[in-house]
Parts: structure tokens; sequence; C-alpha cells
């Protein structure tokens, strides 16, 4: 069995981590750490875990966590992983970090868009960006993980595809997401507020999203050719769910079906994507709870673009069930063992 141990299990990512990991055939959970609830059982915060019998939240102590631990979660706010890491991963323990501090490797582009300091760089360098579908042999024999984002995750798996094809003006994508409240974390403020948010949608950040720079380095990263995206997330009232709509320009006549087939063979072999129908809608409660990107494609012959429609649960595929899933092909188990394989419904 992996021993695994999770800082911020008093988080939505700690609590996700948790439900996969509860019930994972292979993988038991070692140790809970808090930075605010030493000592209590995290029933405490989270009743719908009651009976599972969870160690108690302990306390962060780098130096010890080395040696009870064999994969160590860190679903942590920003800044916490690039502290914690290096000391971690200097005991030989394996860490996946759900937060931004590992993904971009350049320093600056990170001070830039998280207005905070960088990771070391010789750690940053360690790194393996963890989108499993793309990365697989690297994720394997990876001993730091940088999850992805959640909005990243949805556009880089509809968009990467194409972007790699050459069917597409690499600087003519367009990202419009929309995300649940839940992508905001656990914590309160004014712009999570029920009565701020509910029957209302917003754009924001508009611009100025961290995931930007992280989509760009990914998309350069697989096709070789670099690409500025225009990224606009926008806040809608519901709890969970991603759903991205990425245009782009054709280089040439494409058929919506060609795009199809071209999705089909790429994920052929990827147990987590699931190419829906060419003109279908997704909607985010197929997915909702699981681990599963559903993308579909559209050709619009009017403006010669291609529509595609990417959707995620933020929570799971955005975070904790990436994170697990990388955790398996690290460990060489099924990659989707502890994963469920439907989806809550409705
Ligand atoms: N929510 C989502 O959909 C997604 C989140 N992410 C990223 O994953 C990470 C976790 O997100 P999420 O679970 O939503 O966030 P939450 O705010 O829900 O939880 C974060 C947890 O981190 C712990 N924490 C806070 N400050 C510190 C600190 N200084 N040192 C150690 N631990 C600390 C807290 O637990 P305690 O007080 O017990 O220590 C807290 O419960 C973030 O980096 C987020 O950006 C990525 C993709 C999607
Ligand atoms: C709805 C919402 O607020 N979503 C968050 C998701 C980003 C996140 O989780 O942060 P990192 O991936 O950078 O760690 C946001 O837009 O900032």
């Amino acid at each position: 069995m992996v021993r695994v141990g999770i800082v911020g299990a008093t988080g939505y990512g700690g609590a996700e981590l948790i439900r996969f990991l509860a019930g994972h055939p292979h993988a038991q959970i070692a140790n809970l750490y808090s930075s605010s609830s030493e000592g209590e059982a995290l029933e405490k915060t989270f009743p719908h875990v009651t009976g599972l019998g969870l160690p108690l939240l302990t306390a962060i102590d780098p130096v010890k966590m080395g040696a009870d631990n064999d994969v160590i979660f860190l679903a942590t706010p920003a800044g916490v992983s690039a502290e914690l890491t290096p000391q971690l991963m200097e005991q030989g323990v394996k860490v996946i970090d759900l937060s931004g501090d590992f993904r971009l490797e350049s320093g600056e582009a990170y001070k830039t868009w998280y207005k905070r300091e960088p990771a070391p760089a010789e750690w940053v360098q360690k790194a393996v960006y963890g989108l499993t579908e793309w990365n697989h042999e690297e994720v394997a024999g990876a001993q730091l993980i940088a999850n992805p984002g959640c909005y990243p995750t949805a556009a880089l798996l509809a968009t990467l595809p194409l972007s790699k094809s050459g069917w597409v003006q690499p600087n003519s994508w367009i990202i419009d997401a929309k995300s649940g409240v839940s992508g905001a974390g656990r914590g309160v403020s004014l712009g999570v507020h029920y009565s701020e948010i509910n029957e209302s949608i917003h754009a924001y950040k508009v611009s100025k999203h961290q995931h930007t720079p992280e989509i760009e380095q990914e998309l350069f990263r697989q096709s070789g050719q670099s690409a500025i995206v225009q990224f606009t997330p926008h806040l809608v009232p519901m709890t969970r769910g991603i759903l991205v709509t990425a245009y782009g320009q054709l280089t040439a006549d494409v058929t919506a079906e060609q795009i199809q087939e071209l999705y089909t063979s790429t994920y052929a072999d990827k147990p987590f994507v699931r190419v829906r129908p060419v003109g279908s809608n997704p909607h985010t409660k197929e997915v909702y709870g699981s681990n599963y990107c559903d993308i579909s494609a559209h050709v619009d012959t009017r403006t010669g673009r291609v529509i595609l429609l990417s959707v995620i649960d933020n929570v799971v595929k955005g975070a904790a069930g990436q994170a697990i899933q990388n955790m398996n092909v690290m460990f060489q188990l099924p990659e989707n063992a502890g994963l469920p394989l439907v989806p809550a419904f409705p």
C-alpha cells in the first residue's frame, strides 16, 4: 500500500483527495496535516467524512513527514509548497503539488502573474507538469508533480491535438471559460458571498489571470509553436464544473468529422478523456464528481473557425482527481485506480 500524506486536508482539494483515497485499492491515508487544526478530527470540519477511520490532523513538520509517507499531496494556497517542497524532497518522498508554485518554468513569469516570489529555480526544474494524458512517461519517473490548474486542464486537453496538427493559427486561440464557485476554495470572501454571486455571472481577472502563461507554456511545449492566447474566466452561480469554449482560426478546409477523428485517435487509450459526437454540447453536469474531461468539436464554415467545448469538474479532473491519476502513474498502478468512472447525475 502507498502511504499518503495530505497537507491542506481541511480545504476543498483535500476533501476530494480523501473521498477518492479512502476507497483506493492500493493506497492508504497515513497522515493528515493542518496548519490551523492540529489535534482535531477532520470530522469536526467535514462531517461528511464521519466513520472513515481517518487519522487525526497533525502539525506540519517537514523534517518528519518524509519518513512517514511515500507521497505527499500539497493542497495548499500559492506560496506554501514553494517552501515545503524542497525540505520534503530532500528526504526522498514524492510530492504532488496542487497549487501553481511549480507549474511555470520562468520565475519571472510566476512573479508577474502570481504577484509573489517564485520557488527556487533548481526545484522548479525538477517538477513535471502533470497533465497525465500528455506527459505520461515523465510523470511515471517524477519525484515532483506540478498538478495543472483547473482552467488549463480543460483548455489544454481541448486545444492541444489541434495545436499539434497545425490546422489552427497558433495565435488565434480565444479561450472563454466559466467556473463554479468551489474553484475559489473554501475561504470566505465577498467575491464568493451567496447573495453577490447567485443569479449573476461575471468575468474576472480579464487579461490578467495566472493560468494564461500556463496554457501558453504547455501549448508551446507540446506543439513546438509559440502561441499567445486570449483567456477570459467567468464565475457562474454553481458549485462545481468548468466549461471551456475555445475558438481557433483554421488554416485549412478541415471538417468537424476530420477533427473528431484526430481527437478520437489522440485520446484512444486515455481513460479519462471522452470525445463526444461532432456538434454535441457537453454539460458540466455530465462529468460532475468524476475525473472525466468531455470534449466536442464544431466547425463554423462561415467564419472558418473551430469551436471546441470542454467540460470538467474543477475539483476532480481540475485538481484532486488528476492528482491521484498522477500518483497512480508514479507508482505504476492502474491509471484509474480509486477514481470513480461514472459521474454523479443529476
Ligand atoms: N478548488 C479548485 O477547484 C482548485 C484548486 N487548486 C489549487 O489547489 C490548492 C488548494 O485549493 P483548495 O483546496 O480549493 O483551497 P482551500 O482554500 O479550500 O484549502 C486550502 C487549505 O490549505 C491550508 N492552508 C492555508 N494556509 C496554509 C499555510 N500557510 N500553510 C499550510 N497550509 C495552509 C488550509 O488548511 P489548514 O488550515 O487545515 O492548514 C486550507 O484548508 C490551491 O493552491 C488552489 O489554487 C487547483 C485547481 C482547482
Ligand atoms: C473560481 C475561481 O476563483 N477559480 C480560481 C482557480 C485558480 C486556482 O485554483 O488557482 P491556481 O490553479 O493558480 O492554484 C481562480 O480563478 O483563481
